[in-house]
């Protein structure tokens, strides 16, 4: 039916019959498939939405794709269950670790995120017990109700504009963080600005799997007694937790696993179900309490702190950089999420609306928990769900009991959909690049869950607020990397990406930046500039109270993620100024103007980079921007 040497290119796969055995092979979406039957119905089908078929000459044809004959176990093993996508058989040892089915630009199949999705994302993201507890730090700083809930406007509208500006290159090219890292970092020293992710990740599953112990602990002693806690016995042997609690972190750890198993394409849906829930557990909370305290709540300051002049100013401004360093993770991974927008603008409007707006009414959800929670208890609460535990534990009545059930379960769900949305999936995305041959999202994602419980969170957040402080603190480190790739991407390339070169890493690539560790010294040097002034405080507030900085350095840091984006987007801008890079559509990038970003068309895009792969050299294949047009689409 077919003869040798023809592939088939569809809109979402690349079709290739063997050449030597005489048996189908196709890698498929970058799976194999050898059933000849299956092959060619997999063809026909792919025909029915077919786009065009072309001859290739034997020299452009990719390498043997898999030998249909395994000599041992061990490559049936390597073959079929280590190597991730079978397309980057064949293809000389380091270029295949460019690339791969998870990593590659999203085709139009599976961008199926709407402008809706992208605000049940959002709400996902906003629901949980951490954006509430970080809601409080305005409280525990001092400021009243409204100038804890103005901070967090003016925090969470931030938010939305740097996570606005990062998803651009995801929307446009369909190309996740880690990928589009490379253009600012170089191809190889963007395994920096990924690790950092990764790491964040998985430490956050694993600190959010931990308060999740709350909640869970809740919904079973309402169901079993008060007392559960002591009736089960603790051999657990560590200081800072029991058996009973890790029994609770266990079953949320299980729970949540199937979920890692879904694709980002689909996982929307899980979304959608906490978007619908999240509402009744949220306002149900609220209303609850205020009828406790038959709507008196405590609207001053909750301690004993009133700060005033310039004290009062950096409670504020402290309380303003809480939320974005909160969210700073998100910031940086943007393009994950942004690549499966069905139009170019899905995820750009729904974004920056619900960020803010959802984030801050949540937020005034907590305030006012907190607040309530205040007036009965004289407590400061820090985590509502203590406040649903002193319900609990002031009422035992069966109607207490179905209602802290329900709104704890809630808690839960919320939980896990922002531990899948903010954690799992990022590290999975970001694993995916490290070692792209054998990681992809799924492994990604089941190795965050492992990694959060080796990493025993129940030591790291043994003195919880202070925790939760240095994870939004390393936001001084993300916040220079996000400000790299925002002055990249907006400023020296003004949009335009040459997507084969990002998976590259042969000479002539412009993401080597002409070196053979595919390492931009500008993203470097940029990138210490945009940390430096912030290192004194960061050291001055994880270390105290035994290490101490002066008064301006720590005033500096609190200013922490702003002065990151910013220093390092500026002196990324002015090195690339002096120190031109390659790949740039403009040759003064200050002066010139104009935009090239481009919503690319990458349907046979693993057929492009096959066929890249085999070439030495790229430097024939820098076309410049104005060979484009919108008929003729360079990669
Ligand atoms: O779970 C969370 C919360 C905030 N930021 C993250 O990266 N993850």
């Amino acid at each position: 039916m077919f003869k040798k040497g023809s592939e088939v290119r569809s809109s979402s796969s690349v079709l290739t019959l063997d050449l030597e055995s005489g048996n189908n092979v196709t890698s498929i979406n970058g799976k194999f498939d050898l059933d000849k039957d299956k092959l060619e119905s997999q063809v026909i089908t792919n025909l029915v939405d077919n786009v065009s078929t072309t001859t290739l000459s034997d020299d452009e044809q990719p390498e043997k794709l898999l030998p249909s004959e395994y000599n041992s176990i061990w490559q049936k093993i390597y073959y079929e269950y280590l190597i991730v996508d079978k397309s980057t058989i064949g293809v000389p040892f380091v270029q295949s670790f460019m690339y791969n089915h998870d990593l590659k630009p999203v085709e139009e199949a599976r961008r199926t995120w709407s402008w809706y999705n992208y605000a049940y994302f959002w709400l996902a993201e906003c629901f949980n017990i951490n954006t509430w507890e970080v809601a409080a730090t305005g409280l525990q700083l001092g400021l009243n109700w409204w100038q804890c809930w103005i901070t967090i406007w003016i925090g969470y509208t931030f938010v939305a504009i740097f996570v606005s500006l990062s998803s651009r290159v995801g929307a446009a090219y369909h190309v996740s963080f880690p990928i589009s890292a490379r253009a600012s970092f170089g191809i190889f020293f963007s395994l920096w600005p990924i690790i950092n992710r990764v790491v964040m990740a998985v430490i956050w599953y694993s600190v959010q799997s931990w308060i999740c112990v709350e909640p869970i602990s809740l919904m079973l002693k309402s169901i079993f007694g008060n007392d559960l806690e002591e009736r089960i016995p603790n051999h657990f042997g560590q200081k800072n937790a029991t058996t009973y609690e890790y029994m609770c972190f266990f079953i949320f750890w299980v729970v949540s696993f199937p979920f890692l198993l879904v694709p980002p394409h689909k996982i929307k849906h899980l979304f959608t179900v906490k978007a619908i829930l999240v509402p009744f557990g949220a306002f149900g909370f609220m209303i609850w309490a205020l009828k406790k305290t038959n709507g008196n709540i405590e609207l001053g300051s909750l301690n004993d702190i009133s700060p005033k002049g310039s004290a009062f100013s950096w409670a504020f401004i402290r309380g303003i950089i809480s939320c974005i360093a909160n969210f700073s993770t998100l910031v940086v991974n943007a393009p994950d999420f942004s690549r499966f927008g069905d139009t170019p603008n899905a995820s750009l409007y729904s974004q920056l609306i619900a960020i803010p707006v959802l984030f801050s009414i949540t937020s005034l959800i907590g305030i006012i928990v907190t607040s309530a929670g205040y007036t009965l208890y004289g407590v400061n609460y820090w985590s509502p769900v203590d406040v649903l535990q002193r319900f609990l534990e002031t009422s035992y009545t069966s109607g207490t009991r179905a209602g802290v059930f329900l709104i704890s379960f809630v808690f839960a769900v919320a939980q896990l959909g922002t531990n899948i949305s903010a954690n799992s999936l990022s590290c999975g995305t970001d694993m995916s690049a490290l070692l792209p041959k054998f990681i992809n999202i799924r492994r990604g994602s089941v190795f965050c869950a492992f990694m959060a419980l080796c990493i025993c969170p129940w030591n790291l957040l043994a003195s919880s607020s202070k925790f939760t402080s240095a994870l939004g603190a390393y936001a001084i480190f993300l916040s220079s990397i996000a400000g790299v790739i925002a002055s990249d991407y907006f400023v020296v390339r003004r949009g335009y990406i040459k997507l084969t070169h990002l998976y590259s890493k042969q000479k002539g690539s412009y993401y080597m930046y002409g070196n053979r560790f595919g390492i931009n010294w500008r993203a470097l040097v940029a990138y210490f500039c945009g940390v430096a002034p912030n290192l004194p405080g960061f050291i001055g507030d994880v270390g105290a109270p035994k290490v101490t900085v002066s008064e301006n350095a720590m005033k500096l840091y609190y200013l922490s993620y702003w002065i990151g984006y910013m220093f390092s987007f500026i002196a990324y801008t002015l090195l690339c100024y002096f120190f031109p890079v390659e790949g740039s559509p403009v040759k003064n990038i200050l002066r010139d103007k104009g935009w090239f970003q481009r919503w690319q068309n990458v349907e046979d895009f693993e057929l492009t980079w096959l066929e890249n792969s085999k070439k030495n050299d790229l430097t024939d294949d820098q076309s410049t921007i104005h060979d484009h047009s919108d008929e003729k689409i360079f990669y």
